[in-house]
């Protein structure tokens, strides 16, 4: 279970989250969605520990993990797999290193690391790039090595900041069904993108709009005419948000 509770995010002085509120089960598939800028990436930021809440309290399972200490920061950071643009490979290593390095961080042995890589090369199709350095493979099959990097530690929640985001659709189609692999063998996963058509097996959608959650059409049409809840947002902003 992930819990956000009133968690707001500011970057200086600029708030990036607004008191944001959500609950998504273990086992879920959630899409980010809204507008550039409205708080996506920073949400995967919160939950890879990259960021830290300026308040409210973030739950992933039974741990708060808001303010941990490096050492739990560290320890955290082995169930979770993070793939971002904000994350580079590194461009001077082999593509098998890439791969290899959250396991060597963490000091697993030689054995593990040759038998744990080689599978998850295979798993993302790029078995033949052992040898090869990052710069020799195309954007699709770099962002599908990424992947390959954030899932070979076998994390319980998988963070993908825009996985298809300047690829062709045979290349996004492909990162979409690993994705989808994952969280079919039970990894929770939350992708934040802007092509939320290309994505299939969605069970929750959290739309963003200005730092803060909407409610979705659903709940707006449940809440009618009820005072509270939906009724703070305005109708400009709505329809911004939704593109109406
Ligand atoms: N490191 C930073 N320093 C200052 N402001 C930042 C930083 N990172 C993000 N922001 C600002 O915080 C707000 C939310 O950014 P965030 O990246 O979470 O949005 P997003 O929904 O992921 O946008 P996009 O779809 O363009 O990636 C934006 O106004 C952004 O300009």
């Amino acid at each position: 279970m992930i819990v956000f509770k009133n968690v707001s995010l500011k970057y200086g002085e600029h708030a990036a989250l607004k008191g944001v509120n959500f609950q998504l089960p273990k086992g879920s598939f959630t899409l980010l969605e809204g507008h550039s800028g409205a708080g996506k990436s920073s949400i995967l930021r919160l939950l890879a520990t990259f960021e830290t809440p300026s308040s409210g309290d973030i739950f992933v399972g039974k741990s708060s993990i808001a303010k941990l200490n490096r050492r739990e920061r560290a320890h955290y950071r082995r169930s979770v797999g993070y793939t971002g643009l904000d994350v580079q490979l590194l461009q001077n290593r082999t593509c098998f290193d890439n791969v290899a390095l959250p396991l060597r961080v963490v000091g697993q042995s030689e054995t593990d690391i040759q038998s744990r890589v080689k599978a998850a090369l295979a798993r993302v199709g790029l078995s033949h790039t052992d040898h090869m350095l990052p710069t020799e493979l195309s954007g699709g099959q770099q962002l599908r090595l990424q992947i390959a990097r954030a899932v070979v530690n076998r994390p319980a929640l998988v963070l993908a900041d825009e996985p298809t985001a300047q690829l062709d659709d045979e290349s996004a189609s492909r990162v979409v069904t690993l994705l989808e692999e994952f969280n079919r063998a039970g990894v929770t996963v939350m992708v934040a993108t802007h092509e939320s058509h290309r994505f299939n097996r969605v069970t929750h959608r959290l739309r963003l709009g200005d730092g803060q959650v909407l409610p979705t059409p659903a709940d707006l049409s449940q809440a009618g005419g009820r005072e509270g809840g939906v009724q703070e947002f305005s109708k400009d902003f709505l329809n911004k948000a939704y593109g109406a």
